[in-house]
């Protein structure tokens, strides 16, 4: 019997295919005494272990090359990590085997990673999946990992490990489905990276029969188990459809009446910039800096290594805007050197411009840096700051912009409530706006984003969360100046419809949803996005914002 289960939606497309679950992780091996004699050669086979998946995982980055390179090197050193190796070895030295001692110290690290904030703790499935390597390897039984199939299958896993799925074969994987996870884990950036339709946060997936055949649609959200013939054509003609307009959809974004909105792209780094000019980003709306300082927690990078990096990407955009978003550390990316001590709740401390402001010479360097990355570049460089709160902190920033000697235009994100309700103020003070629309959800509602149980908060539908779009909009247009958004809102086409109706004048969003969005976004007028809304607006529930832009849109 068809059955609907819904999840959250975060790589677009509709993919059909049977069931087949990710190899799943080791068992926990017993905790088994070993005689005292046998301690040094217990430890010699866990340092083996250790270096053995190290290497193995290096080897599988330069197979995959890119971004997954990286974080399978990442891995790599994990599964090297002195402080580790040595709690192994101190574990056995008192008993332990090998591949107990293993499980211990890496769930100790695990319980440490799991608290310190939302990157980190998004790097937990990362070091068990490392992990369940060494200890596979200690028990001689398979390396957990993609199953072997020569037919093509829609992957289910509890949550994905960047190590499978950089190997996953695009032309085999027709798209994922996990238990776990949110649109920020590596199994979401990893299948819009892929190009694969991918539900994430789906509660009860990893209980679905090995072969069941499921319909994905990593648009809506929604799991079809067992569909019907019905269900099939309609999906199937769904997916054509996007196929063709996709194919068809090319050029800048504009509205069906030629209202332009130019489509941007959210990059972490050069690594991101190929994809981003592939799909035809008409710039950069969102740089996240932060992946520059998160190799060395220690200290930020010098002024010559940012400068190379920032110029790298900048070069990559001639005549193009370019909006750099300066260092946001804190919260959900925890960096030692700017956060010395423990703050009860972080998301509501010293965050972004906040610890800028503290430690004004590390934004001065990075501004510097973005200075003479742009020196006689034709790039369109604009420099934002993040979790501004008010007019002063858009001063402060713009001031800071200024002894830099930045010929940029200096914004503010707006993605604390305070800010969406005075943008006229802090565009006193700045040139444009940026709205960050996941914490502008997780502040408008006090409901942490790393927190899956208050999830339904999340929703960038919420109707309280447009209203601080429109107000943030209004004032903008008012004072004449640029109001983008480039938090996920961006990246759904028919909220992007919605978005551009609130007087949103450019979206970002990652390089994969461009095309869906662009596509969207021309079969509207502007007058029609306006009335969807006004439409949402008017409704009390997400849900139901949902529906009533979708029946303004589709003529209902
Ligand atoms: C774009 C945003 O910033 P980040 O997701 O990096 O916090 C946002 O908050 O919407
Ligand atoms: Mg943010």
């Amino acid at each position: 019997m068809e059955t609907r289960l819904r999840g959250v939606g975060v790589s677009h497309g509709v993919a059909i295919g049977a069931v087949r679950h990710m190899g799943t992780a080791v068992l926990e091996p017993p905790a088994k005494q070993i005689p005292e004699q046998e301690a040094e050669r217990e430890q010699a086979r866990a340092r083996q272990a250790m270096d053995a998946v190290a290497a193995d995982l290096t080897a599988r980055g330069h197979l995959a090359g890119g971004e997954a390179q990286d974080v399978l090197e990442a891995q790599s050193l994990m599964a090297q990590d002195p402080e580790l190796l040595a709690d192994v070895e101190r574990r056995i030295a008192v008993g332990s085997t090998a591949e107990r001692a293993v499980y211990d110290a890496f769930a100790s690290y695990r319980a440490l990673l799991a608290g310190a904030g939302e990157y980190l703790a998004g790097r937990v499935a990362d070091l068990d999946d490392v992990r369940n390597r060494i200890v596979a390897r200690l028990l001689g039984v398979p390396m957990p990992g993609v199953p072997d199939s020569d037919e093509p299958y829609v992957l289910v896993a509890r949550d994905l490990a960047p190590a499978d799925t950089a190997l996953l074969d695009p032309a085999l994987v027709l798209g994922f489905i996990t238990e776990e996870g949110g649109p920020t884990s590596h199994s979401a950036i990893l299948a819009r990276a892929l190009g694969v339709p991918a539900v994430v946060a789906l509660p009860g997936a990893t209980e679905l029969a090995e072969g069941t055949t499921v319909a994905v649609d990593g648009s809506a959200g929604e799991v079809f188990v067992s569909p019907g013939a019905r269900k099939r054509a309609e999906l199937e003609a769904l997916a054509a459809e996007r196929k063709a307009a996709l194919a068809a959809s090319t050029g800048p974004g504009v509205t069906s009446d030629g209202h332009r909105v130019p489509l941007l792209a959210n990059i972490g780094g050069p690594s991101d910039v190929a994809a981003a000019v592939e799909a035809g980003a008409e710039g950069v709306g969102l740089f996240r800096t932060e992946f520059l300082y998160l190799d060395d927690s220690e200290r930020a990078p010098s002024v010559e290594q940012q400068t190379a990096v920032y110029r790298s990407v900048l070069e990559a955009f001639p005549d193009r805007r370019v909006v750099v978003r300066v260092l946001d550390a804190g919260a959900d990316k925890p960096l030692a050197f700017l956060h010395p001590s423990d703050e009860p709740n972080p998301a509501l401390g010293v965050r972004g411009l906040r610890a800028l402001l503290d430690r004004p010479e590390v934004l001065r360097d990075q501004l510097t840096a973005l200075a003479s990355a742009a020196e006689g570049l034709p790039v369109h460089l604009e420099v934002m700051a993040p979790m501004v709160a008010d007019r002063a902190d858009a001063r402060a920033f713009a001031e800071a912009c200024r002894a830099a000697g930045l010929h940029a235009k200096s914004g503010a994100m707006v993605e604390i409530p305070a800010a969406a309700l005075r943008t006229g103020a802090i565009l006193r003070e700045v040139e444009f706006v940026s709205l960050g629309t996941n914490d502008l959800a997780q502040y408008t509602f006090a409901a942490d984003r790393q927190v899956g149980a208050v999830a339904r908060w999340q929703d960038p539908w919420q109707p309280a969360l447009l209203d601080l779009i429109a107000a943030s909009a209004r004032a903008a247009a008012e004072a004449g100046k640029t109001c983008g958004v480039c938090g996920e809102a961006a990246a759904d086409p028919l909220l992007a419809c919605v978005l551009t109706g609130l007087g949103v004048t450019s979206l970002s969003m990652s390089p994969t949803a461009l095309p869906y969005v662009r596509s969207t976004l021309a079969k509207y007028t502007r007058a029609q996005c306006e009335r969807a809304a006004g439409a949402a607006r008017a409704e009390d529930g997400a849900e139901e914002a949902r529906r009533a832009a979708g029946a303004v849109l589709s003529g209902e």
